[in-house]
C-alpha cells in the first residue's frame, strides 16, 4: 500500500453523516501502562489504545530480550527509559533513524543523579543507549532542575517513577513549558493511583513524595488528538446539514488536545456533548484566527491544513516543539501546503507563522508525501471533503489511529493504490 487516493463525497447525492468509534489515546494509555507495570501488573487496563505506540509498550513491558526498540514512539522511549532504569533492568534503548535524531539528553542527565547508569551507543544526548543499572543517589538528590521548553515527556517520565525513589522528588521546572497539559494528565493519572503529588505551576514546582501506586481498574479515553481530524472534515464538509459523532470523549476530559472544540468553534464547528460523546455540526466560521499551540503541538498540523482550505488566515505561535517531533512538522507543512495552494510563513523567527490561502482549487489531486509522520496523513486527509487528495505512504496512520482508513471510508471514497 504506497499510496491513498481520496475522492469527495458528492455534494447531491452525499450528505456528510457518520459515528465515528476513534481509537482510544495512546497519551492515556502509555502513562496508566507504566503505572500498571510500577504496580507489579496489578491493575485492571480497559480501553487500551490499538495505536502502535501503545502495542509497542506492553509488549516492551513483557519482553525479557536485552534490546528495546520503541520504533518511532516517543512516549515510549522516555518512558520506557526512566522505567526499565528505576526497575534496574540492563536494557540497550534503540529506535528508528528518526527516533535516533529526537534528543533525550535532558532526561538521562537527570536519570543519572537520581542514580541511573546510561550510556550513550552512538551520539551523546541521543539514543540509542544502554542502561546499566540503577543504585539510588542520596537524600540530597530528591531535587532537580530540569527544562521545560523541550520536551513534557522528561518530566512526565520523571515524575512517574519518583514514588519508588527513597525520598520522592522534588522538580523545578526552567524556561517556558511546552506541552503542560501533557504534564497534568500525568499527575492526574498519578493521583488516581494513590500518588501523593503537588504541583505548584506559579513556582514551577512539582513534589512526589515516596509512596507506592495503588493498583486499581482505569479506563482510557477515546483519543482527542485523533478526534481534531474529524472536526476537520466537518468544518470542510460542505454539506451545511454535516453531523459527525465522535463516540467515548468527555467534556471534562485529562487530554489538553480537547482544546480543539475552543479552536474549531472559529472554524465553523460546534460541539454538542452527548451521553456517548460529541456532536459536530456546522456553525459560522471567522475569517482570521490566532492560536498559540504551546499546549497542544500535536493539533498544530490539522488546524493549519483546515484554515488554508478554508481560506481563514491562521497565526500561530507555541509551534517550535514542532521541528523535533516524528519529523521537522513546520519544514513538512510548508513544503506539502504548497501543494493544495497554500502557505506557511515564518512572520518572526522560530516563533510567529501564518497561514495563507492562495489558490481556492488545486489545479491537479495533489499527492502529499508524509515523511514518516501520521499526523501529516491525517491532516491532509479532511482535504477531500471539497477536493480529490492522493496521500503517500498511508499506514503511517497506525501509529496512533490504526483504524483511521476505515473511519474516512464513512465520510469519502478511499482507494489503496
Ligand atoms: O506525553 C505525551 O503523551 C505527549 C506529549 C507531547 O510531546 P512533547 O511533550 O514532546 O511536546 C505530544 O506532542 C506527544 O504526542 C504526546
Ligand atoms: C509527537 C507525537 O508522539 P511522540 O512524541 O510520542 O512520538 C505525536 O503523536 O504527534
Amino acid at each position: 500500500m504506497n499510496a491513498v487516493r481520496l475522492i469527495p463525497p458528492s455534494a447531491l447525492t452525499h450528505s456528510v453523516q457518520a459515528t465515528i468509534p476513534l481509537a482510544s489515546s495512546k497519551s492515556e494509555s502509555n502513562r496508566a501502562l507504566i503505572i500498571d507495570a510500577l504496580t507489579g501488573f496489578r491493575c485492571d487496563l480497559q480501553n487500551l489504545s490499538t495505536a502502535r505506540d501503545t502495542q509497542t509498550m506492553i509488549r516492551l513491558l513483557k519482553s525479557t530480550d536485552n534490546i528495546a526498540d520503541v520504533l518511532d514512539a516517543g512516549t515510549t522511549m522516555r518512558f520506557l527509559t526512566a522505567y526499565f532504569s528505576i526497575t534496574g533492568q540492563k536494557k540497550t534503548m534503540t529506535g528508528t533513524p528518526r527516533m535516533c535524531e529526537r534528543p533525550i539528553g535532558i532526561l538521562v542527565d537527570a536519570l543519572r543523579v537520581l542514580g541511573a547508569d546510561i550510556t550513550y551507543l552512538k551520539q551523546a544526548g541521543y539514543p540509542p543507549l544502554q542502561i546499566n543499572g540503577f543504585a539510588p543517589a542520596t537524600e540530597s538528590t530528591n531535587r532537580l532542575s530540569i527544562r521545560g521548553d523541550v520536551s513534557s515527556q522528561y518530566i512526565s517520565a520523571l515524575v512517574m517513577i519518583a514514588p519508588l525513589l527513597p525520598s520522592g522528588l522534588t522538580l523545578e521546572l526552567t524556561g517556558a513549558i511546552g506541552s503542560q497539559p501533557y504534564i497534568d494528565m500525568t499527575l492526574e493519572q498519578m493521583r488516581y493511583f494513590g500518588a501523593e503529588v503537588q504541583a505548584d505551576w506559579e513556582a514551577k514546582t512539582i513534589t512526589v513524595a515516596p509512596e507506592a501506586y495503588t493498583p486499581k481498574p482505569y479506563a482510557i479515553e477515546s483519543d482527542w488528538s485523533g478526534a481534531s481530524y474529524w472536526y476537520s472534515v466537518a468544518a470542510l464538509a460542505t454539506d451545511q446539514t454535516a453531523e459527525i459523532n465522535l463516540l467515548g470523549l468527555k467534556a471534562k476530559s485529562l487530554q489538553g488536545d480537547s482544546a480543539i472544540v475552543d479552536i474549531m468553534r472559529s472554524l465553523g464547528v460546534e460541539s454538542t456533548f452527548t451521553e456517548s460523546g460529541v456532536q459536530l455540526t456546522k456553525c459560522p466560521t471567522a475569517e482570521t484566527l490566532a492560536w498559540d499551540f504551546t499546549d497542544c503541538p500535536d493539533l498544530a498540523q490539522t488546524v493549519a491544513v483546515c484554515a488554508a482550505v478554508k481560506g481563514v488566515v491562521l497565526r500561530l505561535t507555541g509551534i517550535e516543539s514542532l521541528k523535533i517531533k516524528e519529523t521537522d512538522r513546520v519544514a513538512a507543512l510548508q513544503a506539502e501546503l504548497q501543494k493544495i495552494g497554500a502557505e506557511l510563513v515564518e512572520i518572526e523567527p522560530n516563533h510567529l507563522y501564518e497561514v495563507h490561502q492562495l489558490a481556492i482549487t488545486p489545479s491537479a489531486p495533489a499527492t502529499i508525501d508524509t515523511y514518516d509522520d501520521h499526523r501529516m496523513a491525517m491532516a491532509f486527509a479532511p482535504v477531500a471533503m471539497r477536493h480529490e487528495i492522493i496521500i503517500d505512504e498511508p499506514g503511517v496512520v497506525a501509529k496512533s489511529y490504526p483504524s483511521f482508513w476505515d473511519d474516512m471510508a464513512r465520510v469519502a471514497t478511499v482507494e489503496f493504490m
